[in-house]
């Protein structure tokens, strides 16, 4: 179903409201360490401004809790970026819907750019809230969605937002049509084996989707923090990894449902400390001693996970294997790469701190599709709807 883009829309003199994915990963002093996101937005960004509109960007950083205006969660560091990127100054809002966002929202003029702070500041945001995203809808003429990583979301600016902006138009960007495209092009009939890798931080959102995978993937290969859940499930000791108690059930559903199809870690890279400098010991799965806590697969893991993927035909991955951005916890991350690297299998991997992981280690060049979203992809993978796409008016 093809959606209105914002090339078919008239923007001059007119202020367009886009939600963008800044999520962008920040190392401790706020330097942003990979800037796809912002770089992918480019093209739909430069349309509204090159042809005279007047540009609201707003996207929600990280998952701040009852800690608004912590400068970690803070947008600042994205406009500095864009506006290095675009040659042109970028207006910054300390506040989303407050004083100094009206305040700047007025004075906005054609061709200019202004980003708001972080949306999720603001607890209506994740709740959806009818008034918080009637005062967003109230700046602007057009609404433009080309946040791909947060379209499987319902927050409030994906869909209370346009929702609101009743009798306007509310289109797609290019990176939204781009990336829905590609994916659903190459996820149609993949070429088998098809194999899925998961990682990283997000245990809870992420593993409810292996149940779908299970189904429509060959394998279905587990590293980074989702691993010690299923540890837990198999009897384990995990020492302080993290882990999701209440997935534990799923966990052995799982197990038990996937059989050969779902490749767990056999040995795992751990530490008695978040750091790199930490004491650090492989030990085999389900074995960390009390005091250390998983941080990256293990060697013996990272072999029979690259054995699996050369086998491959298609790969998909979301998620890092370890916590790449702490060396040596990044070996089993670089190991999968190398493997899809060495591959002809068409391969795709998704997520911002995925993205970013690649990217640092080298080999962006050396696959299919580099995604800016992880659970988005991971949704279309599974054929979910995005409420946030399907809202949007038709071409
Ligand atoms: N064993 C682990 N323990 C804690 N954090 C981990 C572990 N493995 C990976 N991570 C972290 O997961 C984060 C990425 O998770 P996530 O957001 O789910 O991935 P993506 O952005 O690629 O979708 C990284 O910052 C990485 O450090
Ligand atoms: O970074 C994101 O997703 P990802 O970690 O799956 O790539 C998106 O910005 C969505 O963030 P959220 O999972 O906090 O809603
Ligand atoms: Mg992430």
């Amino acid at each position: 179903m093809a959606k209105k883009t914002i090339e078919n829309v008239d923007v001059a003199g007119k202020t367009v409201l886009m939600r963008v994915d800044f999520n962008v990963p920040l190392d401790d002093a706020l330097n942003i360490t990979d800037d796809r996101r912002v770089r992918m937005a480019l093209p739909s960004i430069k349309s509204v401004i090159d042809r005279g509109g007047r540009l609201i960007l707003m996207s929600h950083l990280g998952r701040p809790k009852g800690d608004a205006g912590d400068a970690k969660f803070s947008l600042k560091p994205t406009a500095a970026c864009l506006g290095k990127l675009l040659d042109q100054d970028v207006a910054f809002a300390t506040d989303t819907v407050g004083d100094d966002a009206k305040a700047k929202v007025a004075a906005l003029q054609d061709g200019q750019v202004l980003i708001l702070e972080n949306l999720r500041f603001n607890e209506g945001e994740k709740k959806g809230d009818a008034a918080f995203a009637g005062e967003l809808a109230g700046f602007a003429d057009i609404y433009c969605n080309d946040a791909f990583g947060t379209c499987h979301r319902t927050d409030a600016s994906m869909v209370a937002v346009p929702e609101a902006m009743d009798g306007k138009p509310k289109v797609v960007g290019f990176l939204v049509a781009k990336e829905i495209q590609y994916l659903s092009d190459a996820i149609a009939s993949p070429q088998r084996p098809f194999v899925a890798i998961l990682g990283g931080a997000k245990v809870s959102d992420k593993i409810n989707v292996i149940n779908n995978l299970l189904g429509i993937c060959d394998k279905v290969l587990i590293g980074g923090a989702m691993a010690y859940t299923f540890s837990l499930a198999q009897g384990g000791q995990v020492g302080d990894s993290l882990v999701e108690k209440d997935k534990v059930e799923l966990a052995k559903e799982l197990i038990a449902k996937g059989g050969d199809k779902l490749m767990l870690p056999v040995d795992t890279h751990c530490g008695d400390d978040f750091n790199s400098n930490c004491n650090k010991q492989v030990v085999k799965a389900g074995e960390i001693p009390d005091g250390f806590e998983g941080l990256d697969i293990g060697p013996e893991t990272a072999k029979m996970f690259a054995e699996t993927v050369k086998a491959a035909k298609t790969v998909v991955w979301n998620g890092p294997m370890g916590v790449f951005e702490m060396p040596p916890f990044d070996e089993g991350t670089k190991a999968v790469a190398q493997a899809i690297a060495d591959s002809d299998a068409t391969s795709i991997i998704g997520g911002g701190d995925s993205a970013a992981a690649i990217q640092q280690l080298g080999f962006a060049d050396q696959v299919s599709h580099v995604s800016t979203g992880g659970g988005a992809s991971l949704a279309m993978l599974e054929g979910q709807e995005f409420a946030a796409v399907n809202l949007l008016d038709e071409a």
